[in-house]
């Protein structure tokens, strides 16, 4: 089983706008409202490409019922801690005149100490169960900046294949536990170095030499342009193919669906970076935040390249 953690769940509105002007009423055209943050969008596409999943965290109050029940109407295992106060709402505001998009996040609800403990012991029976456990997403407030790491460790302690994208110092804190995976993309990678490289590449070194990191893969997303990554002592540049994208948001977490696929799989690295690749990419002809069709990804598969640097 895979299991996906959203520490800060949300309900995620994407309005379609025809075209966004600030200090102006805009009526929005068409809408959709999905249960989301990172890790819920993980769960969403392992089941769209037709793989067994359960989705946690922590949800809370009315929205927490709406995700919990779109999880049930889609079928996804979930099993979360409930906590006072109402998860949030994301909203998602694409400008069809150029396609842009413009996000605004709610901070969440604040988690307590009892429901963090009480969040521990679910982990621990959760990772003995899974081959792959994937943490993806903001901390919410009250948790520890280590909280990832915390987390983290439990899972390895347990036998999962640990994954983690998250940002800032959640990232800076979680990578210091040796997950199997990190997902930076270039601003953060570079944050994680703690200095400004103008050449991908370069940035992707510095970072798989920092001694304090010891994490088997390293993915460097750059949105359209694909990915630089690291494996066991390797880089890879992965290219995308060129599509018309119609919404990007959540194609992070699409990729993170098929590595998380392809590992508990256990295919190669080639393998997994080119699906996790069409993933991605899927994602970014969907209306919807975090929706591929498993299609789509079979024929933007073919058109992934990989080249080993
Ligand atoms: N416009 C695009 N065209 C083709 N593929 C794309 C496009 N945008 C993203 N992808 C694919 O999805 C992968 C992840 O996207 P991206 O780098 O935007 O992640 P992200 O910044 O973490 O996204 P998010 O946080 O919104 O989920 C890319 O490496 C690429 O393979
Ligand atoms: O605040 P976080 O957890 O970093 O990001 C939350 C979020 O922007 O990420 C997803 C897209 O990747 C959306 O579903 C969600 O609203």
């Amino acid at each position: 089983m895979i299991t996906t953690v959203t520490l800060n769940a949300a309900i995620d509105k994407t309005y379609y706008v025809p075209l966004f002007t600030q200090d102006s009423v805009m009526r929005v055209q068409r809408f959709y409202a999905e249960a989301g943050g990172k890790g819920i969008n993980v769960a969403r596409v392992i089941s769209q490409l037709g793989k067994s999943v359960l989705a946690t965290g922590f949800v809370g109050g009315f929205n927490g019922r709406f995700i919990r029940q779109e999880l049930d109407r889609q079928r996804i295992q979930h099993d979360f801690v409930e906590v006072a106060g109402e998860s949030r709402l994301c909203l998602n505001i694409i400008n069809e005149s150029d396609g842009g998009s413009t996000e605004i996040l709610e901070p969440g609800p604040v988690i307590s100490d009892e429901a963090m403990e009480q969040f521990g012991e679910k982990l621990k029976m959760l990772a003995k169960r899974s081959i792959v456990v994937c943490f993806s997403g903001s901390l919410p407030a009250g948790v520890p900046k280590d909280f990832y790491a915390v987390l983290v460790s439990m899972a390895k302690r347990e036998g999962a294949i640990v994954l983690l994208d998250t940002s800032g110092e959640a990232l800076l804190r979680g990578a210091e536990a040796a997950p199997f995976m990190i997902k930076p993309n270039e601003q953060e990678a570079a944050q994680l170095i703690g200095e400004t490289l103008s050449n991908g590449l370069e940035i992707m070194k510095r970072l798989a030499t920092l001694e304090r990191m010891d994490i088997p893969c390293i993915t460097v997303s750059l949105g359209s342009e694909g990915s630089l990554v690291y494996f066991q002592g390797a880089y890879y540049r992965v290219q995308p193919p060129l599509i018309d994208a119609v919404n990007t948001v959540g194609c992070g977490d699409s990729f993170m669906a098929g590595m998380a696929v392809c590992i508990a799989e256990g295919k190669s690295i080639e393998e997994s970076l080119s699906y996790a690749t069409a993933v991605g990419s899927a994602n970014a002809l969907n209306e919807k935040a975090g929706y591929v069709n498993k299609v789509d990804v079979d024929e933007l598969l073919k058109l992934v390249q990989i080249e080993r640097l």
